[in-house]
């Protein structure tokens, strides 16, 4: 099943997510490895993660091995739209120029942007008026929303762009940088791995509002119906809080 009226492969240049893992019973999961406490990828190659865990919960629904295919933010929508892995978790915020080519699941998570300072600055840069300044070290990673939101509302501090989401909170601690804007869910879980070195600025009120979910190759309704059921239920029968709770206590 699953082929177009021409005997090519539905959905993607690599088929629907249905049937390759109807035929492989294998789950392909694009992600970063990037952003803790969602997904991480160890310098030994080990994947952990709220949303690691979430989606091995899911391909053992699907009676399926799960099979991480690792990306980046500037690649995650080409991976996910070429079909080169059937689900791309990990923090992805619903974006229009995403659900323009793929489909997002069902939210499951409400972030938003919020400054992660040193904490000896807390307070001098709390509002985008401190921050936007000459002389500002505004640090991002390249690719997401992040980057979308600084170089949106940011002309006078100097944006520095910085490859490696998994130290580049370290360009704050160190005084490399003065700041990153990024999730409040990422700046709470680095500011609680230093305590007293890194805070966030204020979490419980960021600057926007985002949704996060996961995101499937387009073509594939019955997947996404699939997904979405699997989900909903993970968020109100436990499943999600046991694999947050090793992150978020
Ligand atoms: O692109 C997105 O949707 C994200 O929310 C991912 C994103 C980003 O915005 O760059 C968010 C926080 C992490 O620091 C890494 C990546």
């Amino acid at each position: 099943s699953g082929g177009s009226p021409t005997g090519a492969p539905a959905g993607t240049p690599n088929g629907t997510p249905t049937d390759r893992i109807v035929a492989t019973h294998e789950l392909r999961v694009c992600s970063t490895g990037d952003y803790r406490p969602l997904t991480y990828r160890d310098a030994s190659g080990t994947w952990s993660g709220i949303d690691v865990d979430m989606a091995r919960d899911l391909a053992t629904r699907l009676g399926a091995r799960m099979t991480m295919v690792p990306t980046t933010w500037s690649t995650l929508l080409d991976d996910v739209t070429a079909g080169r892995c059937d689900l791309a978790v990990g923090g992805v915020s619903v974006t229009a120029d995403r659900a323009a080519r793929a489909t997002f699941t069902v939210p499951y998570l409400q972030d938003g942007k919020t400054p992660i300072v040193r904490c000896a600055d807390l307070g001098r840069f709390s509002t985008l008026a401190q921050i936007d300044r000459p002389g500002v070290r505004v640090v991002v990673n390249p690719g997401g929303t992040n980057e979308r939101f600084v170089r949106a509302r940011l002309t006078a501090a100097t944006i520095v762009p910085y490859p490696d989401n998994n130290t580049i909170h370290d360009t704050v601690a160190d005084g490399r940088t003065d700041l990153m804007i990024t999730d409040a869910i990422e700046a709470r879980w680095q500011a609680a791995a230093r305590p007293d070195v890194l805070c966030a600025e204020h979490p419980d009120s960021p600057f926007d509002r985002s949704q996060k979910a996961y995101l499937i190759p387009p073509g594939d309704p019955a997947f996404v119906d699939t997904v979405n059921r699997w989900l909903t239920g993970a968020l109100t029968d436990g499943t999600w809080a046991r694999a947050a709770k090793p992150w978020l206590g």
